[in-house]
């Protein structure tokens, strides 16, 4: 990051577009047969046409809007470099408990922020950008695309025919039906990053990933954040004393915590918006300058003429696939948020790759949602991989689990980050690894290390073996396997017989 950011963002904002969408782009002549034609550019697009082209098919990409899709322009990358001003926010307001006390009180230049955050978002852009996908021999279009047959797709005037097809159209903001919310007005993550002023008073619908980053964030930039969750807990995913902890973290934040609370209306008076709303049979008002509604993705399946090619799909859930990843029509497949419920970043890329690979390689690769580790980046981060408690007990699964507090890892204790825990669930009876649930400061790169020791068969035995870096909170992984050792060993054993 520059020393001194400004508030200036015009240039960022032009360069941003000239990646990720040239006004003076000129539409490829279309080959007479793609191997490969490929509908929307976000991460699982971007995925397959690259992967596709590098090993010399050829490729057709088709994006409406900008390329990157909305990882890069309105979720993963604004919203990572928002949060990261509000853990500098954060760390400012406990200076003093670390004996550095800060000479005034810490003040927040939102515009510098967002300029910051444009500036990210421009340089990110570069690794997908339209003449890096040129460059690689992709055809890349710029419009709608439909189908116009079960092996053609049609955009503007141009008919592009393929021998497969990959739908990766993501998904877009889920707005809830309720009264008045539409004609009072309300941000989504497509509008939130275009945000001229923080808002004094923010109210954000929906407690999930989404909700929970968000407010955390627009909290410690200094907005009175209302949360409304409509499930009694957050992250409803996650196990719940994950979800907890970063109720506890939010309201030590000074968030204001409305669960099991529904929005009945919201009216508009003046400036000010007030939702109402139904906690059990008790009412309530949130009169606030701005809403967020974070309640969900729904899948881009309109416009596609889908019934033209014989694409099933089910509201809601979107493109109906297989274990392969393959549509209805054998010769499209989809990938990303367009059919997964996991709707992630690298789920959509790891997906892209797979179904790039089943369909023009005949891989025969099994979609498995197992393996995809996530984060959800508040603060506490909660990151998650495999089995959950839930879902053993649902599907009769005997586990057991390991845990280990924060608070008695080291490096936790250095750096003040005490709060959370490291819990490894195992397949009873062996030291098979079902699944992880961290929540630490840094579980976005712990979750990692777990992805690694699963993806590789590496059992709680090798995993208390393997020396770690010390102090360093991933200890509370080895340490966690070390209590798995101890468990299987039955005591400690005694120290061997000095010679
Ligand atoms: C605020 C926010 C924060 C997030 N943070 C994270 C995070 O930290 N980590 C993480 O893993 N995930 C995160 N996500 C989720 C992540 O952004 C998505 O899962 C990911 O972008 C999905 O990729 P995709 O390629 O499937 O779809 P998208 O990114 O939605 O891309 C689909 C593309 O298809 C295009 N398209 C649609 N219809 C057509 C058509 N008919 N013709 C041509 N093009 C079309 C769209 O314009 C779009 O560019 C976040 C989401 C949000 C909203
Ligand atoms: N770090 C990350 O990986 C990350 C961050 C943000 C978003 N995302 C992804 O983007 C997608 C969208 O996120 P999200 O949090 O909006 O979706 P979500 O579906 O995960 O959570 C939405 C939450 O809103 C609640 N809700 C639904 N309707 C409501 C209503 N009318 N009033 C109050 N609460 C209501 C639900 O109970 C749910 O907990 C998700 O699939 C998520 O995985 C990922």
């Amino acid at each position: 990051m520059r020393r001194h950011e400004t508030a200036s963002g015009s240039d960022d904002e032009a360069l941003l577009r000239r990646r990720v969408r040239p006004a003076d782009w000129r539409q490829p002549e279309p080959k007479a047969l793609y191997d490969l034609a490929i509908v929307g550019a976000g991460p699982a697009g971007l995925e397959a046409a690259e992967w596709a082209a590098r090993r010399g098919f050829s490729v057709a990409l088709v994006e409406r809007e900008n390329l990157g899709g909305n990882s890069l322009n309105a979720g993963s990358v604004p919203s990572k470099a928002l949060i990261r001003t509000a853990q500098v926010q954060d760390g400012m307001r406990e200076a003093d408990a670390f004996g550095a006390p800060l000479p005034e009180e810490p003040s927040l230049d939102f515009a510098v922020a967002m300029a910051r955050m444009r500036r990210i978002r421009a340089r990110v852009a570069v690794y997908h950008s339209a003449h890096e996908l040129a460059a690689l021999g992709i055809d890349l279009f710029f419009g709608a695309a439909r189908f116009a047959g079960a092996h053609a797709l049609a955009v503007g005037d141009a008919r592009l025919s393929f021998r497969k097809a990959l739908v990766a159209t993501g998904a877009r903001p889920h707005i809830p039906d309720i009264p008045g919310l539409e004609q009072a007005g309300y941000r989504t993550s497509d509008t939130v990053f275009d945000m001229p002023a923080l808002p004094k008073r923010l109210a954000v619908m929906g407690g999930g990933p989404l909700g929970c980053e968000l407010g955390q964030a627009f909290c410690r930039l200094g907005a009175h954040v209302t949360i409304v969750q409509n499930d009694p807990k957050f992250l409803p995913r996650e196990e719940r004393d994950a979800a907890e902890i970063l109720s506890w973290a939010m309201a030590r934040d000074g968030m204001d915590i409305r669960l099991n609370t529904v929005v009945t209306g919201v009216r508009r008076e003046g400036d000010t918006r007030v939702l109402e709303t139904l906690n059990n049979a008790v009412r309530g008002e949130i009169a606030v300058d701005e809403i967020l509604v974070c309640t969900g993705r729904v899948p881009n399946v309109e416009g596609l003429d889908l019934a033209a090619a014989g694409v099933a799909f089910a509201p809601g859930r979107g493109i109906v696939v297989d274990d392969f990843l393959c549509s209805t029509n054998p010769d499209i497949h989809a990938a990303g948020d367009v059919c997964l419920p996991l709707k992630f970043t690298n789920a959509a890329e790891a997906s892209a790759r797979m179904a790039a690979r089943n369909a023009l390689q005949q891989a025969g690769l099994r979609h498995d949602g197992a393996a995809i580790p996530w984060c959800t980046f508040c603060d506490p981060e909660i990151a998650h991989i495999g089995l959950q408690v839930w879902e053993a007990r649902r599907r009769s699964i005997p586990i057991k689990s390991y845990t280990v507090m924060l608070s008695d890892v080291d490096r936790a204790i250095t750096d003040g980050q005490e709060t959370g825990f490291v819990k490894i669930h195992v397949a009873e009876g062996s030291d098979r690894i079902l699944g992880a649930t961290i929540v630490a400061s840094r579980a976005s790169e712990l979750i990692n290390e777990m992805a690694v020791v699963m993806s590789t068969g590496i059992g709680m035995a090798a995993l208390a073996e393997v020396v770690h870096t010390y102090p360093a909170q991933s200890r509370a992984l080895m340490l966690a396997a070390q209590a798995y050792r101890r468990d299987v060993d039955g005591a400690v054993r005694p120290p061997p017989p000095s010679a």
